[in-house]
């Protein structure tokens, strides 16, 4: 029994990485029974039968997965934002923040479009980007093709498992292209009206890429808290997280409770009020939700 990576999943072959090779791999029957699909980014356990094939025989726990790319143990997401044309909203960011924050991916924020900035707009601009380096985000900035983008990203992508994601027509893949010119995938067709994204006849694919691998189709284009709980909103911002070891009450929610670390620090102008808002009103959001059943 060998052990691999799947890569690509291709009319119903797995292409599992193993030893620096790429073996055509189909999946077992049982799979299907027990209504398991492996993924790309699965870690499996294969045995080879004859030249170069083989078959699945299980598929190891998955850290997390995504339905957008569908793809699984991914390690961080490149969350594209356009500094304009969509503008840059601080409510959005947070949400897509937010949301990668309880999937346990790891978010790196790529500020596109600057090239489309007044200097008057890159002035607010970069004090967004100044606050969210503080709470400790690494933030690049680029602009379509940005002959700097490689070298912005290459330590990013070392070593690390990564997917773009980000709402329509910021200019994920128009950035994929400049950092894999050989992908050529299609920018700036809205497709979305049609209810079905142009990407969804393409197969994810995950490439090397500078040490690590980049899935090939971007993706995670919207989230709602569905799966979100309340007691989960303070770990998913990282400055109340990080705050919030010093509230008096475990499972502080920030809000009206005595001594509460995060409300001295919005007092003292130690954490920014928007962020704080934001968190309320995400916190608000979970609190509406209809219950599930
Ligand atoms: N001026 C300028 N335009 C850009 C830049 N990046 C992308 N665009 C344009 O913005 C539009 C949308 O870009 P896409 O790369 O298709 O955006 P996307 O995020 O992949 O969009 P979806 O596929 O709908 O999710 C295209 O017309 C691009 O040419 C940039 O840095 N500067
Ligand atoms: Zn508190």
């Amino acid at each position: 029994m060998e052990k691999g990576q799947i890569r690509k999943a291709l009319s119903g072959f797995y292409y599992v990485h193993s030893d620096g090779e790429l073996i055509q791999c189909r999946g077992r029957g049982v799979f299907r029974n027990r209504g398991i699909s492996p993924l790309v980014g699965d870690f499996v356990d294969f045995v080879v039968e004859g030249n170069n094939d083989g078959t699945i025989t299980a598929v190891h726990e998955r850290h997390n997965e995504l339905v957008r790319p569908p793809v699984a143990n991914i390690d961080q997401a490149i969350l594209v934002f356009s500094a304009k044309e969509p503008a840059f909203n601080t409510i959005l960011l947070d949400k897509f923040l937010v949301a990668l924050e309880s999937f346990h991916i790891h978010p790196i924020i790529c500020l596109t479009k600057t090239d489309l900035l007044t200097s008057e707009e890159n002035e607010g601009i970069q004090q967004y980007v100044k606050d969210y380096q503080e709470i400790g985000y690494e933030v690049i900035q680029t602009y379509k093709s940005d002959p700097e983008i490689l070298v912005k990203i290459e330590q990013v992508l070392d070593g690390k498992t990564t997917v773009l994601a980000g709402q329509s027509g910021v200019g994920k893949s128009t950035l994929l292209n400049t950092i894999m010119p050989s992908l050529e995938l299609k920018t700036g067709v809205i497709s979305e009206a049609l209810g079905r994204g142009k990407h969804t006849t393409r197969h994810v694919e995950l490439i090397p890429l500078a040490g690590g691998l980049i899935a090939d189709t971007p993706g995670f284009s919207s989230f709602d808290f569905d799966t979100l709980e309340k007691e989960e909103l303070t770990s998913c911002f990282p400055e109340l997280q990080r705050l919030s070891e010093d509230c008096k009450f475990r499972g502080c929610l920030h809000l009206k409770e005595p001594k509460c670390a995060v409300k001295a620090a919005i007092e003292n102008k130690e954490i920014k009020q928007y962020r704080y808002d934001h968190y309320l009103q995400f916190l608000q959001e979970i609190i509406d939700r209809k219950p599930r059943y």
